[in-house]
């Protein structure tokens, strides 16, 4: 089945896993191979995956928790064998997989480093060569002498990201490994990314960064309990993969079987090498996926931040903030341009005066982008006694790019001379926004720009 021009052919590759339901089964399972009784049940993690990665492409695996890109990636790299199915590797991979595989923790940096290094087949002198470059991108000092088990996590991916991209890879494989460590290293691992995709390897990408996939990659796979659902460019994928996700848990059934359906008469054949064009998909395929679209916007249950802090209050309690319709729905996935209502309850146990209410949005990473308050001296609300109780209601439209953002909630007040918060909640609700296809918003804020270019004096407005 080989052929050169491809780096990776995946082949019928399926994986299962015995599952214990009780930990001494395994025991019994050892013991009882004989007399042919099984003490576990079969999981099955991937099934019956075909497709094939061309020399010098960049591939997004995208798929929601535990839908296999893990196990995936593994089979590639020869860490984990599979269950039926051949894979064919063409070159020398170098993988930053999850954090904890790769080094020996009792090893200090430098010998990891060589061991590493000589497992993806360099010579010692080579690793000498390239051990200061190494030690340069890692940039961990001293802690290059220290056991890897002292290193923290942030540490331990600088090294292994240094090694994985010194080692001239024809195949780089990175799952999630980078949204370790702080922005200016992740900036400068991406920056070395492009030029070894530059200089013609092969890349294999794992994560859950939309905006990151269709920035890096030239096409996406989406995989969804174990088996492949689409292949086709990262915006197409990064879509479907979206649509899941954020779907209501009653939908995602059959926005599942749309995506599948369409795949099955878009694209033809699974067995989808690079080369081949990415058909774009029928729309009528898409069915139910189309009717989810036409919701402006709806309620994921499960969908509540786990990061919520609440500070102790004093003489009110903010009750049930939450993102409304302006008709009064309960909604957080948020379609962008539309207006809604970010809204709580505030109780008074202590009559307070000058009374001002605040809220702000941020980003996953606390980026703070837009905050309001009822007023600056609470002159609107001078006074409200111990038994009362008020409604908040923050007007906003929806000038983000698809996303996740949190909300904090915040009442100030005078109890007696002194002005204190009241009550104050971090990340007290969350939304996501769900990307729009045509939309051309390319970071957080999407204000709606028009592009216009104008060519030999006609004006063109892009659409
Ligand atoms: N050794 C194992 N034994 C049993 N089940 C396993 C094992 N390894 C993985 N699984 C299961 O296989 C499924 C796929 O796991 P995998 O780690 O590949 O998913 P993933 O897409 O990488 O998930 P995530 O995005 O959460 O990292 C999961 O349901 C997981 O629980």
């Amino acid at each position: 089945m080989s052929s050169e021009a491809n780096a990776i052919e995946i082949c019928g590759i399926s994986k299962s896993f015995p599952v214990y339901e009780r930990p001494h089964h395994r025991l019994w399972q050892m013991l009882s191979r004989r007399n042919k009784q099984r003490w576990y049940n079969e999981f099955v993690a991937l099934k019956s995956i075909d497709f094939t990665i061309a020399r010098g492409e960049t591939l997004g695996v995208v798929g929601r928790n535990g839908s296999g890109k893990s196990t995936l990636l593994q089979i590639i790299c020869g860490t984990l064998t599979p269950s039926a199915g051949e894979v064919q590797v063409n070159g020398r991979v170098a993988a930053l997989l999850e954090l904890g595989s790769g080094f020996n923790p009792e090893f200090t940096g430098r010998e990891n480093v060589y061991l590493n290094g000589m497992v993806l087949g360099l010579q010692r002198e080579e690793i000498d060569e390239r051990f200061e470059d190494i030690a340069a991108f890692a940039e961990i000092g001293d802690f290059m002498d220290r056991p890897v088990r002292t290193y923290s996590s942030g540490m331990y991916v600088r090294l292994a990201f240094a090694v994985a991209i010194n080692v001239d890879p024809d195949i780089l494989i990175v799952d999630e490994a980078l949204s370790v460590g702080d922005e200016a290293f992740q900036r400068k691992c991406f920056a070395r990314i492009n030029r070894i995709r530059e200089n013609g390897a092969t890349i294999l990408f794992v994560s859950h960064s939309a905006s990151t996939v269709i920035e890096l990659c030239d096409r996406a796979v989406l995989l969804d309990g174990g088996e492949l659902l689409a292949v086709g460019t990262p915006k197409h994928v990064v879509s479907r993969y979206q649509k899941l996700l954020y779907s209501p848990s009653d939908k995602v059934a059959s926005i599942r079987s749309a995506i599948k359906l369409e795949s099955q008469r878009g694209a033809g054949a699974p067995d989808l090498a690079a080369t081949q064009p990415v058909a774009m998909l029928a729309p009528e395929a898409l069915g139910s996926t189309e009717q989810c679209d036409e919701d402006e916007s709806y309620l994921e249950p499960g969908m509540v931040p786990k990061s919520t802090f609440h500070y102790d209050p004093v003489g009110a309690a903010i009750r049930d903030p939450h993102i409304e319709t302006e008709s009064g729905r309960r909604v957080n996935v948020l379609k962008v341009g539309r207006d809604y209502v970010y809204t709580y309850r505030v109780r008074f146990s202590q009559a307070a005066t000058a009374i001002r209410c605040g809220m702000l949005i941020k980003t996953i990473t606390g980026l703070e982008l837009a905050g309001s308050v009822t007023s600056w001296t609470g002159d609107n609300l001078p006074y409200i006694s111990a038994d009362g109780e008020i409604e908040v209601r923050f007007r906003f439209r929806c000038a983000f790019a698809s996303g996740s953002y949190f909300l904090n909630a915040g009442v100030q007040g005078r109890l007696g001379e002194e002005e204190v918060y009241l009550d104050r909640w971090i990340d007290a609700a969350m939304f996501k926004v769900i990307h729009e296809p045509g939309r051309l918003a390319t970071t957080t804020m999407d204000l709606d720009i028009t592009p216009e270019i104008n060519a030999e004096g006609v004006a063109m407005v892009i659409s």
